[in-house]
């Protein structure tokens, strides 16, 4: 697909988030990689619900932004995730409610905040490392997602009191996992209270086996 289709798909996926309030405010970013390398992303500040191709920030393939919109505060530690990770193409960073809940527990387990329950979770996203705490748009958050997404054959980290950020092969794939996964946190609060049935180890080592990644 090319730059301009690239660009606009990543807006109409970012209109579809807003308008179904996976994103409010100025809160979350979108990347994608492109073809010849290089990067287009939501620029710093705006919503995702009104955004145009023409407001999108570009990052040339060394990772230099390219004069034009301001990207993302975040688009560091997204650089940081398509280096590490060189089969993802579009990453999605949102403040989505049921998930940034979530990254508000305290004592969340570091090596996986969402305990599988339900198959398309473990399919589409594997199992959620948390990624410390630190102020939107600090270093930290790059250098230990870059750290985390090689130990981790996964698609999702939870960033705690923050927000979450979801992996995907293409911009559809990443917007799917992000959905996928936001509907898990909320059946995860619906059912807190509840004897859930997880899922046996067998079970999942059945579903990571049919993993799209
Ligand atoms: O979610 C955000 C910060 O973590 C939004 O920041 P940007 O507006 O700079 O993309
Ligand atoms: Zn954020």
């Amino acid at each position: 697909m090319n730059r301009n289709s690239k660009a606009e798909l990543l807006c109409k996926l970012c209109h579809s988030l807003f308008d179904r309030g996976y994103s409010v405010g100025g809160a979350g970013n979108v990347s994608v990689r492109l073809e010849g390398g290089g990067f287009l992303v939501t620029p710093t500040g705006g919503s995702l619900g009104r955004i145009t191709p023409a407001d999108l920030a570009e990052i040339d393939a060394k990772g230099t932004p390219v004069p034009g919109s301001k990207p993302s505060k975040e688009f560091a530690f997204h650089l940081a995730l398509f280096e590490s990770r060189p089969e993802v193409g579009a990453i999605v960073h949102l403040h989505s409610t049921y998930l940034t809940a979530l990254s508000c527990l305290e004592d969340l387990p570091a090596d996986n905040a969402l305990r599988p329950f339900t198959p398309y979770y473990v399919m589409r996203v594997g199992y959620m490392p948390v990624i410390p705490y630190y102020r939107p748009g600090a270093p930290e958050i790059g250098r230990d997602l870059a750290i985390a997404a090689k130990a981790h054959p996964v698609n999702a980290f939870l960033l705690a009191s923050h927000g979450v950020v979801v992996l995907g092969k293409d911009l559809e794939d990443a917007v799917n996992n992000a959905e996928e996964l936001e509907e898990t946190a909320r059946l995860a609060f619906i059912l807190r209270g509840e004897k859930i049935r997880y899922l046996t180890a067998p079970e999942i080592a059945e579903l990571r086996a049919m993993a799209p990644r």
